[in-house]
């Protein structure tokens, strides 16, 4: 079967956790939608360690025979998690409201604008409280060594494919150390967890996002010239692109001939913890097993591209998009630009090791890309 149509029966999680990933305490708390967004719930730090938090979950269950009310399972919540322990405030040391830039812009209404927009940065700067690291089963945030920025808003946490444009704007604020320690907040990640996730999350390690991460070291060394660093950094970038080749990638027939290319896919096949209800609403449309896990699943798929959701990515009966979110279907889909971002990104990674003087490994990741190019181009535009 093709691989977006394969169902299975069996449940793939979102990750191990009991608490923030898969099992009742997560569904029952869920389904009260006790706040607006579900993305509260899985946010929130435990107060003791997971198996008090279960044991106090099922003493609750037992006294209300299976079935407590709103009101308990409000209680419940309060009494066992709590919110903003995980990260705290942090301004990066190389922030300064005045970079050069400033004095470079003429106009007096863009310079205030981008004034303004400096000062954000202080806002959005956050770092690993010390409890993560020395309890880490009771946060759903996952740890990082250094301070890193976030999207801001309800994205209190480190995001793949944001930190590029967020890397942008702190090289240009003259932020270098900052840039160097978000790199290595993801080679820290890529080395735990063998790719980098869509975001900082336990409940992210299901999937991850558009593969930028050469394009922001790239970006690093063209301000700094620190080319010395790239020996520290060349191993992740490799694990990072090896994940991709060995996981995303499906073989795609064009005038007779087959090639390589990748696409977008979460193995798991249950609903994000992080909107939990919204994908059961979604995904209850269909009544059977395998057809709501094959929805799960899509919507998981959908969230790595990063375009969460995308009428790009739906498919109705007659193959086109004239449908809704339950017949999203992103793993059927070969995007020109994820392929474009990995034949950049094995280039990239040629180039770096032409720095750190490793000629067959350049010459390996250079012919990649090379295949690579030619794969899209012959599967977008064919022999003619
Ligand atoms: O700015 C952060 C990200 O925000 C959106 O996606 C994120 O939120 C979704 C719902 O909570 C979640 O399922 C997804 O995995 C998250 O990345 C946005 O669509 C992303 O492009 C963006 O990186």
């Amino acid at each position: 079967n093709p691989i977006w149509q394969q169902k299975t029966l069996k449940d793939i999680q979102s990750c191990s956790s009991p608490v923030y990933c898969q099992g009742p305490l997560l569904d029952t708390v869920q389904r009260a939608q006790i706040f607006n967004d579900s993305k509260t719930f899985v946010d929130m730090s435990q107060v003791n360690s997971v198996n008090i938090t279960l044991e106090n979950f099922w003493k609750l269950m037992n006294a209300t025979d299976g079935t407590p009310t709103r009101q308990d399972i409000i209680e419940f919540v309060n009494a066992n998690f709590l919110s903003q322990n995980e990260t705290v405030p942090w301004t990066p040391p190389d922030f300064n409201e005045n970079p050069s830039l400033i004095n470079k812009i003429q106009d007096q209404n863009v310079r205030e604008f981008t004034q303004n927009l400096i000062k954000i940065w202080p806002t959005l700067g956050r770092k690993i409280s010390p409890d993560v690291y020395q309890n880490p089963d009771q946060h759903s945030i996952l740890e990082v060594p250094n301070g890193f920025v976030v999207p801001g808003g309800r994205f209190k946490e480190l995001y793949y494919w944001d930190s590029l444009w967020i890397v942008k704007g702190l090289l240009i604020s003259e932020m270098y150390d900052t840039v160097k320690g978000m790199l290595e907040n993801m080679c820290y990640l890529i080395n735990q967890i063998g790719f980098m996730p869509n975001g900082s999350r336990n409940y992210f390690l299901n999937r991850s996002q558009p593969p930028a991460l050469t394009l922001m070291i790239q970006e690093y060394l063209k301000y700094t010239k620190n080319t010395a660093w790239v020996n520290e950094i060349v191993g992740c970038v490799e694990s990072e692109l090896t994940f991709w080749l060995e996981n995303h990638t499906k073989l795609v027939e064009k005038d007779g001939e087959v090639y390589e290319l990748a696409h977008f896919e979460s193995e798991s096949n249950t609903p994000r913890p992080e909107s939990y209800d919204k994908d059961l609403k979604t995904c209850s449309s269909y009544s059977e097993e395998t057809e709501k896990k094959l929805c799960y699943k899509s919507l998981k798929s959908g969230a790595e591209t990063g375009w969460d959701f995308s009428t790009r990515w739906f498919f109705d009966d007659n193959g086109g998009t004239d449908t809704n979110l339950t017949h999203i279907r992103p793993q059927r889909v070969v995007p020109v630009d994820l392929n474009a971002f990995l034949c950049k990104a094995f280039a990239d990674l040629a180039e770096f090791y032409a720095i750190s003087g490793e000629p067959h490994k350049e010459a390996l990741w250079q012919e990649r890309s090379n295949i690579w190019q030619k794969s899209i181009e012959m599967v977008r535009n064919g022999n003619g």
